[in-house]
């Protein structure tokens, strides 16, 4: 990295309230800033306003106060440059794997202007993306001849499918089965060591964001704001086994510490941004 760079993702000061002046706060005061290339993940007590950020930095809410700027813009409608995957992987059911994993071509620009011309280039590009998450032979299926793990694992697909700069995981993996989870966590590390993504994944799992990201935020009770962060040491590829080891261990149970007190409505001490868990080294983070 050359001098000071932009961070790739930058949250101001953001307030969000849904509803009007009486309605439910949401994020109060939020700040986050995220480097171009890095994997973030956020965690914190249930309903504190985790989807919600992500919303707002989708642009598909606007925030009450605050700003955000993705690339250098302020985000103002959405993004184009995002992709995104939530718990429930939504594949229309009468539409094949294959186009299923299309449908953001025919919607976001330059690619829907494009797909006349080049649809097998493009289906040539869905059909590799699959083949990456184990999915090559399925293209011809319907979402219900899939498993709930492979339609979860052609939803990243779907997400990833026009390039996306910028990668938005909201509980991807949250209704599967934790062998299923498991496996999908090493499938997305090796998709986004191929394409480098900006990733921010919203996760109740707590392993699953120490496994996955470069850096953690944990969330303060409603309403929701940054009150701690992690740096994740570990060197990648990172393998399963690492699950099992004493500095992964200490690292989850230090952010269960932190969203425990935070349910109770308690700060811990805040470690500065960027702390590192003592005895491991500076990780190779974005
Ligand atoms: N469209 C909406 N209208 C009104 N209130 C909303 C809306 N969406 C969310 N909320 C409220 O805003 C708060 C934050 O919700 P949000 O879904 O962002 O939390 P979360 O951290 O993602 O929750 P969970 O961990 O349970 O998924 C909650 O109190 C929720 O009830």
């Amino acid at each position: 990295m050359t001098g000071f760079e932009r961070p790739f993702v930058e949250i101001d000061d953001v307030s969000m309230r849904y509803g009007g002046t009486e309605g439910t706060l949401a994020l109060r005061h939020t700040s986050m800033r995220i480097a171009k290339g890095e994997f973030v993940a956020v965690v914190g007590p249930s309903g504190c306003g985790k989807s919600t950020l992500m919303r707002l930095v989708t642009g598909l809410w606007p925030c009450s106060a605050g700003s955000v700027i993705v690339a250098g813009k302020e985000v103002d409608g959405p993004l184009s440059i995002a992709g995104m995957a939530f718990q429930a992987p939504t594949m229309l059911p009468w539409r094949t794997i294959l186009q299923n994993v299309m449908l953001p071509l025919e919607v976001v620009e330059p690619h829907r202007r494009r797909l006349r011309g080049e649809r097998s280039m493009y289906e040539e590009k869905a059909r590799k993306l699959l083949a990456l998450v184990g999915l090559a032979g399925f293209e011809d299926k319907t979402p219900h001849q899939l498993s709930g793990g492979m339609q979860q694992r052609a939803s990243l697909c779907r997400a990833l499918i026009h390039d996306p700069q910028l990668l938005m995981l909201d509980e991807p993996f949250g209704a599967l089965d934790v062998f299923t989870r498991e496996d999908l966590w090493v499938e997305l590390q090796g998709v986004c060591n191929i394409l480098k993504p900006t990733v921010v994944l919203v996760t109740h799992d707590l392993k699953e964001a120490v496994f996955l990201a470069d850096r953690v935020m944990i969330m303060s009770a409603r309403p929701g704001r940054i009150i701690a962060e992690r740096t994740v040491p570990f060197p990648r590829p990172r393998a399963l086994d690492l699950t099992y080891t004493q500095p992964f261990q200490e690292l989850v149970h230090d952010l269960r510490e932190h969203i425990s007190a935070a349910r109770r409505g308690e700060d811990m001490p805040v470690s500065p941004p960027g702390a590192i868990t003592p005895g491991q080294e500076a990780p190779h983070a974005a």
